[in-house]
């Protein structure tokens, strides 16, 4: 049983619906030791021929036989094991990878076998050792005379130590010093035991060989031996794998860096969008925050002012009893619930001065302590005064007022719906900032001066304290969501408070609208990855073709894209991050030196989220391209100029 057998082989290439034959029925068989030259006449089907020895085309009739073992029903995957394996190929012109080192060359071979990396290395520096070019090794191909460049060729033909060498016009590109230089390593080759296989127009080549074989319209008319085989050495064979995910991202990162300044500006260029996206997120959240801290610098956050929710004027039904403090209580989370009580227009009357204040109301537990300028918050008989309001009274000095007494005068209705005008005179305890508005006093006190009139006194809203800030928006939610007996809702929320959360909504929207429109940025970013990969992808066809003929899988050759990708996405996001926290440290310098508060707040999990995003969309934009390079026929693409 010879080593190598061929049966019958048939093929035909289809141009325009017609059919034409190039090989007409092949049979050959060859032998481990044998140094066989094709020879024929330009466009006979030698190339063809070698293509189906060598497991890149499997369109064919007829059969091939390793060992006795038919490559006919292989699937696609035992074909580029087989090319891995068994097959080294040497081309006409050379095939190196541009952007890897001729060591990285080499290496492309070896790292789909089981050897150690350091292994891999040292079998790779042995090879280019004795094809003379071990000082070379961290050259690129493009530093490399042409005799060099097919010796690396031939080192990583030789690489994965395959039994069968197949060689196309290796000598095609070179000057007559450089033919003897590569036919003395061809022969080692063929001595070393294994089989080579060399398509020739060159008699020079073809009488150096063991035998030759000539092909004339698509069949074989001469088969000569020259010599005889070189004797077969056994040797342990070198176990294949696929290309390592390792290697693989390897590949991507050397490529990316051959082409340093192309890709620097496409990570420049993609990560304008997440930073934008990230920004517009950070100053989203910063914005709101400082609004809150302004709210809450005036009002106490955990207090909720509550009214009736109704349209009507009519103080009972305005009524805030104490049913509803009771109804109120219940709810989980609420401390306290004081009554309160506010109405407009208040003349106050101090030293033959008369100014009316717009709106009077007594004081809860929401006062915050350092809202009271100076002086105290008003206990029962006494007023407290807003700054502004004050200095109505006393323009220079409006803190003379405290301990002075004032005639504070309220209108109220009679039950003949008539209006009363309660007059008390108070004490003036303090003055505030006017964050509680221009006149405040306590419950008593209202109580006291409407008793003084004999009118019946009706609170008109409720204070709700709550246990901690981060049951704010429950216990809110919650009251909105009280009903009356008409099934509609029973309560409002009023004061600064009670647009808090509704503020907030509408900031976060504004900001995630904002983010939005930062996100056609992203887009573009993702449709410049798209179109960078396709040329890629194009510039890079022989690259495939080069890879799927050394053996490595369609699978790996869309991983070596969806790497490169992946890096750009990562390395786009990690620039944006770079850019969103210089902006934010500026933004915020400024910020904080106007407003006291730093604008931009860009937390940990918008840089989470700025990563994830980037990575994915750059893998998306990446599928389409890589699949395009997986599905390249091999064949094509080394052919592809
Ligand atoms: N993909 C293809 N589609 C159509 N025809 C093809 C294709 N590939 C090769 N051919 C044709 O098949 C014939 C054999 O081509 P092949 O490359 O095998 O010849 P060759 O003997 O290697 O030629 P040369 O010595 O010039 O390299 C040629 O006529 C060529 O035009």
């Amino acid at each position: 049983m010879s080593f190598l057998e061929l049966k019958d082989i048939r093929k035909s290439y289809r141009m325009n619906k017609s059919e034409f034959p190039v090989l007409k029925g092949i049979s050959l068989e060859f032998d481990r030791g044998e140094f066989v030259s094709i020879l024929g006449e330009s466009g006979g089907g030698k190339t063809t021929l070698m293509n189906i020895i060598g497991g890149l085309d499997a369109q064919y009739e007829g059969d091939v036989l390793l060992n006795g073992q038919s490559l006919r029903q292989a699937s696609t995957k035992q074909l580029d094991t087989y090319r891995r394996q068994t097959i080294g190929f040497i081309f006409q012109n050379f095939n190196l990878i541009s952007h890897l080192s001729i060591l990285d060359n080499v290496m492309v071979s070896l790292q789909m076998t089981k050897l150690s990396r350091k292994e891999q290395r040292d079998r790779a520096t042995d090879l280019l050792d004795q094809v003379g070019l071990k000082e070379h090794r961290h050259k690129h191909p493009n530093q490399l005379s042409g005799g060099q460049k097919q010796r690396v060729a031939i080192a990583r033909a030789l690489a994965s130590d395959p039994d069968i060498i197949i060689a196309d016009e290796p000598t095609g590109a070179l000057d007559s010093q450089n033919t003897k230089e590569i036919l003395a390593l061809m022969d080692d080759i063929a001595a070393s035991g294994k089989l080579v296989i060399c398509v020739t127009h060159s008699q020079e080549v073809a009488d150096h060989g063991t035998r030759i074989v000539h092909m004339a319209d698509g069949v074989i008319d001469h088969d000569t031996a020259l010599k005889d085989p070189f004797p077969v050495k056994d040797g342990a064979e070198m176990p294949a794998k696929h290309l390592g995910f390792g290697a693989t991202v390897r590949m991507a990162l050397q490529h990316m860096r051959y082409n340093l300044g192309r890709n620097l500006l496409i990570i420049f260029g993609a990560s304008i969008g997440i930073f934008s996206v990230i920004l517009m997120l950070g100053l989203g959240k910063g914005v709101k925050g400082y609004i809150n801290h302004e709210i809450y610098s005036q009002i106490k956050p955990t207090a909720v002012q509550v009214a009736q929710k109704t349209d009507s004027e009519n103080v009972k039904k305005l009524e805030i009893k104490d049913a509803d403090v009771q109804r109120l209580k219940k709810l989980s989370h609420v401390k306290k619930v004081q009554l309160g009580f506010f109405t407009q227009g208040a003349q106050v009357q101090s030293n033959g001065t008369t100014s009316t204040a717009q709106m009077v109301q007594t004081v809860s537990d929401q006062l915050l302590a350092k809202s009271v300028k100076k002086g105290t918050r008003p206990a029962t008989g006494e007023v407290m005064l807003g700054k502004a309001f004050a200095q109505k009274f006393n323009k220079k000095h409006p803190y003379r007022l405290i301990g002075k007494k004032v005639k504070v005068s309220l209108t109220a209705m009679d039950q003949h719906h008539l209006p009363v005008v309660m007059t008390k005179t108070l004490k003036v305890s303090g003055v505030s900032d006017g964050s509680g508005g221009q006149v405040q006093t306590n419950l008593q006190t209202i109580k006291n001066m409407y008793q003084s009139k004999n009118l019946t006194f009706r609170a008109n809203f409720a204070t709700v304290m709550i246990d901690s800030l981060s049951n704010v928006t429950k216990v809110q939610d919650k009251i909105r969501a009280m009903k009356n007996s008409d099934g509609k809702a029973q309560y409002q929320l009023t004061g600064a408070g009670a647009i808090v959360s509704t503020l907030n909504t509408y900031i976060q929207l504004a900001f995630y609208v904002l983010a939005a429109i930062a996100g056609i940025s992203l887009l573009v970013s993702a449709i410049m990855i798209i179109v960078v990969l396709y040329i890629s992808v194009s510039e890079r066809t022989k690259e495939i073709g080069i890879l799927r003929a050394l053996g490595v899988r369609k699978r790996d050759v869309k991983n070596l894209f969806l790497s490169e990708a992946f890096f750009l996405g990562l390395f786009s996001s990690i620039l944006a991050l770079v850019f969103t926290e210089l902006v934010a440290l500026f933004a915020n310098n400024i910020a904080n030196k106007y407003i006291g508060y730093a604008i931009v707040s860009v937390t940990g999990n918008y840089l989470v989220f700025g990563i994830v995003v980037s990575v994915v969309i750059s893998l998306i934009a990446a599928l389409a391209p890589s699949s395009r390079a997986a599905k390249l026929d091999p064949i094509e693409a080394l052919a592809y100029e």
